[in-house]
C-alpha cells in the first residue's frame, strides 16, 4: 500500500496559489466534519483545544473525513497543547499535520517537533514506536516507520506578544514547516478581548506575518468574515480558515429567522468564529 500524500506540507513547501482556504471544525462532530468534507474547503482544522474532542474522536472524525474531498493530508489537527502523549495517539491515529497552540520560543518549537519524529540518525526524535496502527493501515503500509517522519506536517501557533517578538528563532528551529497566529489568543494577550479589529491587533498581525515571511516560512491566521480573510491574504498569509463549522451554522440560522422576520441579523463587530 502506497503512504498517504500529504498534501497540505506540499501546499506549505510550494506556497501554493491560490491561497488554500479552510475552516475550523467545532461540533464535535464526525457527521457534520464528513458533510463540511464535501463543500470544497481546501483544509479543515480538526480542532482537540476548544472542542472536547479526545484522541478517539479525532480518529472517527478523521475517518468520516476519508470518504469526502477533503481528505487525510488536508485535514490539520490542532492540538489541545503541546502534549508529547497526545502527538504520539494523533499520529498513530493518522493524523499528518499537527498544529500546536500557544509555542512561546525556539525550545518549545524543538520539543513539539520532536514528539512528531522518530528516533533516527540521532535527529532528537521522540516519538514513541508502534507499528500496526491506523497510520501504517495497521501495517499494510510496511515503510511506515522510515517514511513517517518526513511525511509529518508542523504548524507553531504564535499566540502572545512574546511569542511574536520570537518568531525568527521559532520559525528558524528545523521541522518546523509553517507558523499560524492566533488572533483570538493574541488580542486577547495584548489586552483586546474579543476585539481583533482593533488597530493595534491589525498592526501586529501585519507584523507576524512580515517577520515569519523575513524566517522563510509559510504564515496562516483564522478569521471570522471574508472582508478580513480577503484583508488577511492581501498581507500575505499563506494560508487562511474563515470561521467555523459552528459559527456559520449558526449565523446562517440567524440569518433565515431575520429574513422571515423582516429583521437585520446582528453581525458581531470584528468577526467571531
Ligand atoms: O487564537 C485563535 O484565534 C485561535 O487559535 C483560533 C481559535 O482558537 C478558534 O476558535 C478558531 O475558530
Amino acid at each position: 500500500m502506497t503512504f498517504p500524500h500529504n498534501a497540505f506540507k506540499e501546499w506549505m513547501q510550494a506556497r501554493r496559489k491560490p491561497v488554500p482556504l479552510g475552516t475550523w471544525m467545532m461540533t464535535h462532530s464526525a457527521q457534520v466534519s464528513e458533510a463540511l468534507g464535501f463543500v470544497g474547503f481546501d483544509f479543515l482544522v480538526l480542532d482537540m483545544e476548544h472542542v472536547p474532542v479526545d484522541s478517539a474522536d479525532a480518529v472517527t472524525i478523521m475517518r468520516a473525513l476519508e470518504g469526502t474531498p477533503t481528505k487525510g493530508g488536508q485535514v490539520v489537527v490542532r492540538l489541545p497543547w503541546n502534549d508529547a502523549v497526545l502527538v504520539k495517539r494523533v499520529l498513530d491515529g493518522g493524523a499528518t499535520t499537527l498544529m500546536f497552540p500557544f509555542i512561546q520560543n525556539a525550545e518549545e518549537a524543538k520539543s513539539a517537533v520532536a514528539s512528531t519524529r522518530y528516533p533516527l540518525n540521532g535527529n532528537g526524535g521522540t516519538r514513541g514506536c508502534a507499528a500496526v496502527h491506523r497510520a501504517s493501515r495497521y501495517g499494510a503500509i510496511g515503510n511506515y516507520l522510515q517514511l513517517a517522519n518526513d511525511s509529518v506536517c508542523t504548524i507553531m501557533q504564535i499566540e502572545t506578544p512574546e511569542a511574536l517578538a520570537n518568531i525568527p528563532e521559532i520559525a528558524a528551529v528545523e521541522g518546523v514547516d509553517a507558523i499560524f497566529i492566533g488572533p483570538g489568543d493574541l488580542s486577547a494577550n495584548m489586552g483586546h478581548l474579543g476585539n481583533i479589529a482593533n488597530d493595534d491587533v491589525r498592526h501586529a498581525l501585519k507584523a507576524g506575518v512580515d517577520a515569519v515571511h523575513a524566517a522563510g516560512k509559510p504564515c496562516g491566521i483564522v478569521l471570522g468574515n471574508p472582508e478580513m480573510v480577503r484583508w488577511a491574504i492581501e498581507l500575505g498569509y499563506d494560508f487562511v480558515a474563515i470561521g467555523s463549522d459552528m459559527s456559520m451554522m449558526l449565523a446562517r440560522a440567524k440569518e433565515q429567522i431575520a429574513a422571515v422576520r423582516g429583521v437585520a441579523a446582528q453581525q458581531a463587530a470584528g468577526g467571531v468564529y
